[in-house]
């Protein structure tokens, strides 16, 4: 029989794209944040999604998740319509994602282990409380974090730390989906780039499809696939970065071609 290819880990499950969102709509009284906004994120991509501050990211990412019931549209995810689907019904889905709040939002009286153990109790109560330590452990190793800070507690973590925490807390569940808000935010310069080379060897060893806000250029020339771009209340673009410029979007080029955008591009050749 011809040698074929083991499927990449959940390829089998992963439908593609994994998140189509239709005619997005989010209004807070008469505030519009998304008026008709459509994006499909394709299987084992890592899509960075930018816009200026209050263009609705987080707002986007958190209907996607289920924690912003939008106003009109539809949105899919893992093949399941999370606009139609009450809590209960999310919690198949759900356990398929994990999420890396910006700040890394871990709870301050549990030790990182005990953080990332959180959703294993919440998901999968059967697991024997020796088990879900032992695969917290092992979350914790793969954010890149080491042994001895299993038992630290936050506030005794770096700002780099936390979020490797936070990163250990979304892998707990072997997602298919990552969601990464602002994930380099408040780094210096060589921490976030570790933590980039970290979530671009995480997709690919896992097969993980990732969702990043980010405002940070570096981050979207060395790990993204394709960039989406918010603007007027809409994704106005998504490809890649050489295909963006070619939009000749005015925040676009201002965005790219600006003094930190060529530096980013410069630093890049370099
Ligand atoms: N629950 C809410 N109630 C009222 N307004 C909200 C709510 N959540 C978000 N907003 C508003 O929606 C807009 C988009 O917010 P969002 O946090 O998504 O922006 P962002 O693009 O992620 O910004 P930044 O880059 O600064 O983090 C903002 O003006 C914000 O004030």
């Amino acid at each position: 029989m011809p040698y074929t290819e083991p499927e990449a880990p959940h390829e089998r499950f992963c439908p593609d794209p994994p998140i189509v969102v239709s005619g997005l709509v989010n209004r807070f009284g008469d505030f519009t944040v998304h008026d008709g906004l459509d994006l499909e994120v394709r299987r084992g991509e890592i899509i960075g999604v930018v816009g200026g501050s209050g263009t609705g990211k987080s707002v986007l990412m958190r209907s996607i998740i289920g924690l912003q019931r939008p106003t009109a549209g539809d949105i899919d995810v893992l093949g399941r319509r999370i606009t139609d689907t009450d809590l209960d019904q999310r919690v198949g889905v759900r356990r398929r994602w994990g999420v890396l709040f910006q700040g890394g939002a871990l709870f301050s009286t549990l030790t990182v282990g005990e953080n990332v153990e959180v959703p294993l109790k919440e998901f999968y109560p059967e697991i024997s409380p020796k088990l879900r330590r032992e695969i917290a452990r092992y979350k914790v190793l793969l954010s890149g974090l080491p042994e001895e800070a299993v038992l630290k507690y936050p506030n005794e973590l770096s700002g780099g730390m936390k979020k490797r925490a936070g990163l250990a807390r979304a892998l707990a569940l072997d997602p298919e989906l990552l969601f990464l808000d602002e994930p380099t935010a408040g780094l210096d310069p060589i921490g976030a780039a570790a933590f980039d080379r970290q979530t671009r060897d995480l997709k690919e060893t896992l097969g993980l499809t990732v969702f990043l806000i980010t405002h940070d250029l570096d981050t979207l020339y060395e790990i993204c696939d394709r960039v989406a771009v918010l603007a007027d209340k809409k994704v106005i673009a998504v490809g890649t970065i050489p295909e963006l410029l070619e939009t000749r979007h005015p925040w676009i080029d201002e965005y790219f071609n600006g003094p930190r955008g060529r530096s980013a591009l410069a630093a890049r050749r370099a």
